[in-house]
């Protein structure tokens, strides 16, 4: 019997979290996450022409989806799926069965702390789930929760508990994730900037969301992490995340849940092309300063208690303040139906425990 010293402990989460990669590229980039990722089901989602072969490195444990399977367990509600956008990522979320879902692009790879050390993204997310998040008051100490640190004086101790973090927004050295007019007057420009924080993002604040190193609480949260109709077809791409962030946001404010930023950080080494993002994004880019003002007054209703109740009466709002905007708003705030429609479909159990959680409202 190895001596205790020597048994590595359990990987945390290792049967409640599952990592969701959306990829229209090879999935090479695991061989660098392998020691991290390897006890984890993966689900990868498949983008582009489903009559490609996508290889998975041997040794990991997964399912993948491409454009037919989610045509085939979705029928006609796989109209609220993006096509040909880091958007499909978000099928993933709706299939998985697990508590966690952590989701990482393929072109990000793991990175170095300031001493050298190779950061584990994958945990450091996890302990940011699973400590609470303090909307309600910022503490200029950052993560009061962390070792070393703690509330500073003048914190209100009856906020000291704080609330479920449900949204844990990891960061990129490298490339960083700027649109493409940052993109194209600052070329060059690399994220060198290790900053050793975590914040809660308070209550009433909406912040920028990158889909590309992110983990959430699926059971608090999931039916919101809706990224939109984006890519193929659509006059918007990459502001997928940025709608599924101001969505989660509103609700997680709400609801009373947190949402944190900052570690861990990803080695993100591809930079998308800047004229291919200016197409897909310019629409958003003016549309956007209409976006926040809408979901800077977005009020919920008491009996909106449960993820899938807020999100349609946000959908309800879209339709009435945005589809003026352009008619884009009306499509989309029907495909935010259909994917809480598809959501509760295959995931009858949550609904359920949303009706409940509601019903006990009553
Ligand atoms: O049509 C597509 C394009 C890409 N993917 C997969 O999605 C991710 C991200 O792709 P990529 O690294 O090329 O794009 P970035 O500009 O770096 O992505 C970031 O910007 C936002 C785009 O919405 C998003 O928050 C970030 O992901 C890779 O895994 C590609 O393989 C795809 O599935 N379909
Ligand atoms: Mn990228």
């Amino acid at each position: 019997m190895a001596e205790p010293s020597t048994i590595s402990p359990a990987p945390l989460l290792k049967d409640e979290l599952d990592i969701v990669i959306p990829t229209i590229r090879n999935l090479d980039f695991l061989e660098m996450w392998r020691p991290f990722f390897q006890p984890y089901h993966l689900i990868i989602v498949q983008d582009g022409d489903p009559s490609k072969t996508i290889k998975v490195p041997e040794g990991f444990d997964y399912e993948l989806y491409n454009r037919n399977d989610i045509n085939r367990i979705l029928g006609p509600k796989s109209s609220c799926i993006s096509f040909k956008d880091s958007a499909c990522r978000c099928f993933g979320y709706m299939v998985s069965k697990k508590k966690y879902i952590y989701t990482i692009d393929d072109d990000c790879f793991v990175a170095k702390d300031p001493s050298g050390k190779d950061i584990n993204a994958l945990e450091q997310h996890i302990k940011n789930l699973l400590c609470p998040s303090t909307p309600f008051f910022f503490n200029t100490l950052y993560d009061p929760y962390r070792a070393g640190a703690d509330f500073v004086r003048g914190y209100p101790f009856s906020l000291r508990e704080g609330v479920p973090t449900a949204v844990s927004h990891g960061l990129w050295l490298n490339i960083p994730d700027y649109d493409a007019p940052t993109q194209l007057v600052k070329p060059l420009e690399r994220n060198t900037r290790y900053v050793d924080a975590i914040m809660t993002i308070p209550k009433g604040t909406l912040f920028p969301m990158c889909g590309m190193n992110l983990a959430f609480n699926r059971e608090l949260i999931g039916p919101a992490m809706y990224f939109g109709l984006m890519g193929d077809g659509q006059p918007i791409g990459r502001y997928d995340d940025m709608w599924a962030g101001w969505c989660t946001k509103v609700i997680c404010d709400h609801l009373g849940l947190g949402v944190k930023t900052g570690l861990p950080y990803i080695w993100h080494s591809k930079a998308s092309n800047p004229f291919v993002n200016l197409r897909k994004e310019y629409k958003g880019i003016y549309w956007q300063e209409e976006l926040i003002p809408f979901f800077q007054s977005v009020t919920l209703p008491k009996d909106c208690t449960s993820v899938q109740k807020c999100y349609i009466e946000i959908s309800k709002q879209v339709k009435a303040k945005l589809g003026k905007v352009d008619d884009y708003f009306n499509k989309l705030a029907d495909a935010m139906v259909t994917w809480i429609e598809a959501w509760d479909e295959l995931n009858p159990s949550g609904a359920k425990s949303a009706e409940l959680s509601n019903g006990a409202s009553k």
